[in-house]
């Protein structure tokens, strides 16, 4: 657990969010924000070390802590990039493959218990203050999972129930947010990288590792990530589905404002938790993820 948190100055004037608002994400050319709905959605984020990637994820994280209609599944075999948020979360994984796995398959019970609930509803989709909070999944560095550690067979389980949780999850508010800096097809063959509606391409060294990421044929049209300088940290092509990409730079928070953000959001999670069992809200009975 993180140890600063507690002792973190909470921020005043930061506003209570629902995960089925837009997501601020950074700002386009222009200056304009630049914003997209996270719900029934998924996000593939991609490119060089170092062009802004987790910050990417950790302003997405933010959004996703401040909302408490949200919950949080993280994973992260670094553990600092998003260990600020560890406390708002309902799992954090770290460099542990077997809980890795064990935490899809939990999410994969839960999204197909969710299906049969809204089956016997007779509804294709969850909706905003459904008793089914929706589940923000965060993973940073997909390829530390999938592709370096523990055995073959393990990271092939733990690849195969994320595109599950990424083909099937939407409608029953499961969310997946996956980073790599390794844009490479057999980290994101062309079947999955389909499945994300957002897809965000930070610097890449070639015009054929951008198009991994975006789909092909982009960088022949003129959008490459091959193009964004190395210093230029935080810009990024993003992709929204049937858009062309626009160039836009991430938002930007130093490790004081994740923790304060983190701090004031896991207070608020409490609050509600304290509120929803002060009234006696019944509990979601089909949620396996609950703490
Ligand atoms: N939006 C931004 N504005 C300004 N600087 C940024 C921005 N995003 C990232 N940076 C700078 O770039 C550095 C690298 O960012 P970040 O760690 O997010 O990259 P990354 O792509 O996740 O790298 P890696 O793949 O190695 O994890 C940060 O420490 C920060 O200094």
């Amino acid at each position: 657990m993180p140890t600063t948190t507690a002792a973190a100055p909470v921020p005043v004037n930061v506003p209570e969010l629902s995960i089925f608002d837009p997501v601020y994400l950074g700002i386009d050319e222009s200056g304009m924000p630049v914003e997209v709905r996270l719900i029934y959605r998924n996000m593939l984020i991609a490119g060089e070390p170092g062009g802004g990637k987790s910050s990417l994820l950790n302003v997405i994280a933010a959004h996703g802590a401040l909302s408490t209609d949200c919950r949080l599944c993280l994973f992260d075999g670094k553990q600092v990039e998003l260990g600020q948020w560890e406390a708002c979360a309902d799992v954090f994984v770290g460099p542990d493959l077997a809980l890795a796995i064990a935490t899809v398959r939990r999410l994969q019970i839960v999204m197909d218990n969710r299906y049969r609930h809204l089956r016997w509803r007779l509804r294709r989709k969850i909706r905003r203050n459904d008793n089914f909070s929706p589940i923000l999944i965060l993973i940073d560095e997909l390829a530390y999972f999938t592709a370096t550690v523990g055995d073959k067979k393990l990271r092939e389980d733990f690849a195969s129930l994320v595109r599950d949780l990424v083909a099937r999850g939407r409608a029953v508010g499961i969310i997946v947010v996956a980073a790599t800096q390794r844009p490479s097809s057999d980290i994101i063959p062309t079947s999955l990288r389909d499945l994300f509606a957002y897809r965000a391409a930070f610097r890449c060294t070639t015009d054929s590792s951008s198009d991994i990421i975006l789909g092909h044929g982009w960088a022949n049209r003129g959008y490459t990530a091959n193009t964004i300088s190395p210093t230029n940290h935080g810009c990024n092509l993003l992709l929204a589905e049937g858009g062309v990409p626009h160039l836009m730079k991430t938002g930007w928070m130093d490790d004081d404002t994740c923790t304060r953000i983190a701090a004031h959001a896991a207070q608020t999670r409490a609050a509600a938790r304290q509120e929803r069992q002060a009234a006696q809200a019944p509990k979601p009975k089909l949620d396996l993820v609950a703490a």
